[in-house]
């Protein structure tokens, strides 16, 4: 399938501060992401990069569809005074959609996501949630990015939403969207990336489980320095060595497990495989592969 956007070498600084690095990074049609990682991992300043609503500081964005429709659901959504069908009535005449193509697109909206026409003030989170979907999907757009789409919702709301994504990408729309919930991970994405302090630190499939804090984790290793072994050692989430030496295999918490991946890497070292020990819910381990250093951007 061909691709929809990609970023190639990108980064993103805040004056020092460097938000997002070196991401090499691309979507291709009808495909859904998750974005996964820890507060300030750089989740939205990527989605921000790929709405185009940020430029990034060095390398490219590259839309390989022309023009590239993009439809954006930010994770704050305000609640107006407006009925649904006037807020999205307004937003379609700022997007320079025909009167009449507005109106037949609401009303099948409308129809689809069962939302009462009701002032938004007295809506619910979850009718807020699904006006905010509705206002990026009035343009049909190739690719819909969301911040956290599950934020705040029941769990009724929250599966209601799956539904409406997974219809989304069954129309054929490329998705991405930064998301903690591993049931909007499991049951819509079909790839998961995860950051850490601005780098890609995982490109995989998406069964794998976000872990939790407690989790045991082996990573097994090639090529690291002395000097970082000794490191390793004194890391807080440090537990034991299976194999000790250049190459060898470490167990460490979950919550330090990328931080150690990508010091690893950053010296020039590999990550040969990387399982979780202790799993509460079934989850599988990380195939080797996926964890090589070629997969970091
Ligand atoms: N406009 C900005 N100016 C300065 N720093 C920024 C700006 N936007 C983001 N940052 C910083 O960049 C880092 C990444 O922020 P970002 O919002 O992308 O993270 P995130 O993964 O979405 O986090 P969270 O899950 O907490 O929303 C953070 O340290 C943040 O403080």
């Amino acid at each position: 399938m061909e691709k929809v956007l990609e970023l190639i070498k990108v980064d993103k600084r805040f004056g020092q501060y460097a938000a997002l690095t070196n991401i090499t990074w691309s979507l291709k049609q009808g495909e859904c992401a998750a974005i996964v990682g820890g507060n300030g991992a750089g989740k939205s300043t990527l989605l921000h990069i790929l709405a185009g609503l940020i430029r990034p500081s060095g390398g490219s964005r590259i839309a390989h569809i022309d023009p590239l429709r993009i439809g954006y659901v930010p994770e704050r959504f305000p609640a107006t005074r407006f009925r649904p069908t006037e807020y999205l009535r307004h937003v379609a005449a700022i997007q320079g959609l025909a009167k009449s193509e507005a109106a037949r697109r609401i009303d099948a909206m409308m129809a689809v996501f069962q939302l009462p026409d009701t002032s938004m003030m007295r809506s619910s989170k979850g009718m807020l949630q699904k006006v905010n979907l509705m206002q990026a999907l009035l343009r049909q757009p190739d690719l819909l990015l969301l911040d956290e789409p599950l934020s705040g919702l029941d769990e009724a709301s929250q599966a209601e939403m799956v539904g409406l994504l997974n219809e989304t990408k069954r129309l054929g729309t490329a998705i991405v969207m930064s998301v903690h919930e591993p049931l909007l991970i499991s049951s819509v994405a079909d790839r998961l990336t995860r950051l850490s302090r601005g780098r890609i630190v995982h490109e995989g499939p998406p069964e794998i489980r976000i872990s939790r804090e407690e989790d045991e984790m082996r990573l097994e290793f090639a090529n690291v320095a002395a000097h970082l072994l000794s490191e390793l050692e004194e890391a807080s989430g440090f537990l034991r060595w299976e194999t000790k030496g250049k190459t060898g295999a470490v167990i460490v918490r979950a919550s330090i497990a990328d931080d150690v991946m990508l010091h690893i890497l950053q010296s020039g070292g590999s990550i040969l495989g990387v399982q979780r020990l202790h799993e509460r819910s079934g989850a599988a381990g990380v195939p080797a592969q996926s964890a090589r250093k070629g997969a970091l951007a």
